[in-house]
């Protein structure tokens, strides 16, 4: 008989144009059954590796298999569902992660919504079909943060990796940042058809590089042991699975373990090593099958597939993942996306098995489910009868918790040319019903869910609720951006918010690294301004790693971004997708200054028109330099706007962009008690107005500093608002505020420039780079001698710079996984020469070298290219900011003529 999920891939072919959603899958009730059966039912997954590893043709494959699309799409043609963006199908490769769901196995027509067995101990999770929410997430190191984002909301990773080039640089990073949040990963070896594969080289690098044990779950079957790749043979069914060349891979020959040893013993006799392999690994891992394999009379061979899976599954959700199912195929031959599907469903956990969300609240961290059960951090009190004064104190009772109805994270906004602006959401806790009002606790705005909608590859079906671990869409919203948390709060009106400290919840904060490139942007003319806004506002919603200044003297808009390459999207989707009409300036390098010079306090009052009516408003400034240690600081800290929450009612401190604090001292106005205000202020002015007012006048004037109009860094600025000598009945306003505040530390920032010079500071990278043995030597030459850089560590050994952040935050997970030992690994052997498999690739497991250094970034332009020379084109690098330096007298000389070219 033939295998189900083989029987499955030709149901697929035979009903592929009526293979539609059913409507009653997709209805996401909250009652009790359907809700567990649609969470039970549920995989969130993404897809990460480094970029042009395979992910959109796998994911083209999934789509077409599970009858989502009726043709492949070809990333080389452009015509690939999830890479929808011109500028991604320009290019082949993936900028935006786009979020997809299926169904696989595929929905029976004739059983659309099956019961759930009491339990999966006799037959597999895959052959229920369930609901997999896809994210594709892109694969350039300048889109890193954008891989973040989607991480956050993902319950399990594929992780493809390219079978010539092996592990490497990105797939090595994005791997870790998903062992930080403990995402449970299988890993899909690709490209098994190219000249120069080598899976048994990638498997051992998956072992040194990745950190795990890899479980070979498949093995490349060669056509005659060294010719073509035709299939793979499936160590934990003990069958050999061939797909029929040049067709859509739906075709799928099985052959047990008899008859490949009929045909093709060397084959059937490496596949029972695997299996044995693969026994003693999971013996190693888990109890469960120590006592299966007793139970079978020690015979690696006679243990049932399914108890390999579930024992795969138990060490695949283990914390830390030590065990790494691994699968082989290539997705371009059509060969090995089905079973990759299978294992999807039946490794990877449900949302109901994912850890309880992180969240901050107030100024502390918890997770969602204590916050619900009212196990509140320390610190939170609750009580159960809430007055008004306990809830301006932050403190909220049971009922208040009960009240909150549903969380949802907004991962990604996306333009979407015929549907306008789509919020990508991930629910948490609740329901999210069709027309709730929703409060966004990063804006502190409230707006409806007008539409809610699911993705189905081009498809968008409308849908009445989604509930929590549901992916789905909210369109017609106005303000939420990627990355906002939304809340559901019952009884609360559109001019409303929730009591105390529950409207600062945030689900999975995530740092924004501060952004190191910029450019500038002009309307053609005064006619297209507003449309040149409307469209960076768009693409400030969907990215909000992209930064917007405005400098206020001239006019100019700067947009600054995290990589060259990621402006350049930028710059393409403005004027291509979004059809602006603008001058973009040349790309350049976002330096900072920083300020040398002190300035005592003073008091600045703004007194002229603003749009035609009478303004009047002042403050007093005084500015500092922060004390830096030896003006280097780390990424991080410097880019995160928060209010610190500290000190007593009658000051507010806030932590800026680019390390910069702002301490606001208001001695007439309690932040906890409002009812004095009125002695102070006029009607139309509030204490938070005009504390958000001053902070958008500091931030103003931070973001061009008085050297060269880059943004000031390390500066501390304190404000005093006095009401009664600063706040002018009727003239003053909060336009007023902002500007007044503006205008004063602008002034403030020249006069401590004239006192004692600023100074330039720049980006430095944190640059890891993995080279052939021979090539090692001259890269470390090259990036010490020409670039100015410091090799920090070679092959991971104790960095020079032992503070690193990144360093050390990377290093305390990595701690807890096992040292490997390649020669323990078990690997089917190559059948080219593994030499020239590791030359073509330029990662042979023997000769791979990591070298981490310190680079400032202006060295680090262009660098892929002279890398490539260097290294005969295998060498590969990724690269984060890792702080900020200062430059040296002529380093600065030299940056700043070449930046007075660029104006010529
Ligand atoms: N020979 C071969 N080529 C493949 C295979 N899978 C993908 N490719 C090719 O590899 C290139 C990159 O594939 P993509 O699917 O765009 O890779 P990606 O990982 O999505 O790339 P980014 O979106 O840029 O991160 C394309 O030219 C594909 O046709 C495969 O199994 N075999």
């Amino acid at each position: 008989m033939l295998p189900r999920w083989i029987f499955c891939a030709r149901r697929v072919v035979v009903r592929h144009d009526h293979v539609k959603p059913p409507r009653r899958l997709l209805s996401t009730s909250t009652t009790g059954t359907s809700f567990d059966l649609l969470s039970k039912t549920t995989r969130n997954i993404g897809i990460i590796a480094h970029i042009d590893a395979g992910k959109t043709t796998t994911t083209e494959r999934m789509l077409y298999y599970s009858g989502y699309t009726r043709r492949i799409g070809n990333v080389d043609e452009g015509s690939t569902v999830t890479d929808f963006l011109p500028a991604e199908r320009a290019r082949g490769i993936t900028i935006q992660s786009a979020a997809i769901t299926f169904h696989w196995p595929p929905v029976n027509p004739d059983n659309p919504t099956p019961a759930l067995p009491p339990s999966f101990d006799s037959i597999p999770r895959s052959s229920i079909s369930h609901n997999v929410n896809l994210i594709d997430t892109p694969g350039h190191a300048d889109f890193t943060f954008e891989v973040l984002r989607s991480l956050r909301v993902l319950d399990g990773a594929v992780c493809i990796l390219d079978g010539v080039a092996g592990v490497e640089a990105q797939t090595e990073k994005v791997w870790t940042q998903a062992g930080h949040y403990q995402i449970p990963r299988i890993i899909f070896v690709n490209k098994l058809d190219r000249t120069g594969a080598a899976f048994s080289r990638t498997v051992k690098e998956i072992g040194t590089r990745l950190h795990g044990w890899p479980a070979v779950c498949q093995i490349p079957w060669w056509k005659d042991g060294n010719g073509d790749f035709v299939g793979v043979g499936d160590v934990i069914h003990l069958r050999g699975l061939l797909w029929q060349g040049s067709t859509d891979g739906s075709q799928i020959q099985a052959y047990d373990l008899n008859q490949l040893a009929a045909t093709n013993n060397q084959f059937a006799e490496e596949l029972k090593k695997a299996r044995i392999a693969l026994v003693e690994l999971l013996s190693e891992h888990d109890d469960t099958m120590v006592e299966q394999f007793l139970e079978y009379d020690e015979d690696h061979l006679a243990i049932p597939g399914l108890q390999i899976i579930q024992s795969l599954r138990r060490v695949v959700l283990q914390t830390p993942q030590v065990v790494i199912p691994v699968f082989a195929g290539a997705s371009f031959r059509n060969i090995g996306v089905q079973p990759l599907l299978d294992t999807v469903v039946d490794l990877l956990p449900s949302p109901l098995e994912r850890p309880d969300p992180e969240i901050s609240i107030g100024n502390e961290t918890s997770t969602l489910n204590r916050l619900l059960s009212s196990d509140v951090p320390s610190g939170i009190s609750t009580s159960t009868k809430p007055t008004k004064k306990k809830i301006d104190k932050g403190v909220f009772s049971p009922q208040d918790i009960r009240n909150l109805t549903a969380c949802a994270l907004a991962f990604k906004v996306v333009n979407d040319p015929k549907r306008g602006i789509l919020v990508y959401v991930r629910v948490y806790s609740g329901t999210l019903d069709k027309g709730s009002i929703l409060f966004n606790t990063n804006l502190s705005t409230t707006e409806r869910a007008p539409r809610l909608l699911k993705m189905y590859a081009n498809d968008a079906v409308e849908v009445d609720s989604l509930s929590s671990g549901q992916i789905g869409v909210i369109s017609g919203l106005k303000h939420a951006r990627t990355g906002d948390t939304l809340i559901v709060y019952k009884g609360l009106h559109m001019k409303g918010q929730p009591p105390g400290i529950l409207k600062t919840l945030q689900l999975r904060p995530i740092n924004v690294p501060p952004p190191v490139f910029f450019t500038s942007i002009e309307p053609n003319s005064r006619s297209e301004q507003k449309h040149v806004e409307e469209s960076l506002g768009i693409l400030l919603r969907e990215d909000p790693s992209l930064h917007l200044s405005v400098d206020e003297e001239s006019g100019q808009t700067h947009l600054a971004g995290m990589g060259d390459l990621h402006l350049e999207i930028a710059r393409d989707r403005l004027i291509n997708d979004l059809k602006a009409k603008a001058r973009i300036g040349k790309i350049e390098i976002g330096y900072r200054e920083a300020i040398k010079g002190s300035t005592a306090p003073s008091t600045y009052i703004l007194d002229r028109p603003i749009a035609n009516k009478p303004a009047k408003a002042a403050i007093t400034v005084s500015i500092t330099p922060k004390a830096t240690q030896g003006d280097h600081n780390k990424s991080g800290t410097p880019s995160q706007e928060s209010d610190l929450y500290e000190g007593s009612n009658y000051e507010t401190a806030y932590a800026l962009h680019d390390n910069n604090s702002l301490h606001i001292s208001h001695a007439q106005l309690s932040k906890t008690s409002s009812s004095n205000h009125k002695d102070f202020l006029p009607p139309n002015l509030s204490l938070p107005g005009l504390l958000s007012a001053i902070h958008a006048g500091v931030s103003a004037a931070l973001a061009r500093g008085p050297f060269n109009g880059f943004p000031v860094f390390n500066s501390h600025i304190s404000v005093t608002l006095d009401p009664l000598k600063h706040i002018f009945a009727h003239e003053t306003t909060t336009t007023a505020m902002s500007m007044a505040t503006r205008e004063a530390v602008a002034k403030h920032l020249r006069e401590a420039h004239e006192q004692t010079p600023s100074v330039l500071m720049e980006p430095v990278m944190r640059v890891t780079i993995f080279v052939n043995e021979n090539s090692m030597g001259k890269v470390v030459q090259d990036l010490s001698s020409s670039r100015g850089g410091q090799v920090l560590s070679l092959d991971g050994e104790e960095e020079s710079d032992s503070d690193s952040a990144s360093a050390s935050s990377s290093f305390s997970f990595l701690d807890a996984l096992p040292a490997i030992n390649p020669a323990q690994i078990y690997t089917p052997p190559d059948p080219f020469n593994s030499s020239a498999g590791a030359s073509a690739s330029g990662s042979g497991q023997s000769s791979q070298r990591q070298i981490v250094a310190r680079v400032p970034l202006k060295e680090m332009v262009g660098y892929l290219n002279q890398l490539r020379a260097l290294t005969g084109g295998r060498g590969t690098f990724v690269m984060s900011v890792d702080g900020f330096e200062r430059m040296g007298t002529q380093r600065q000389r030299d940056a700043l003529e070449s930046l007075r070219m660029t104006d010529i």
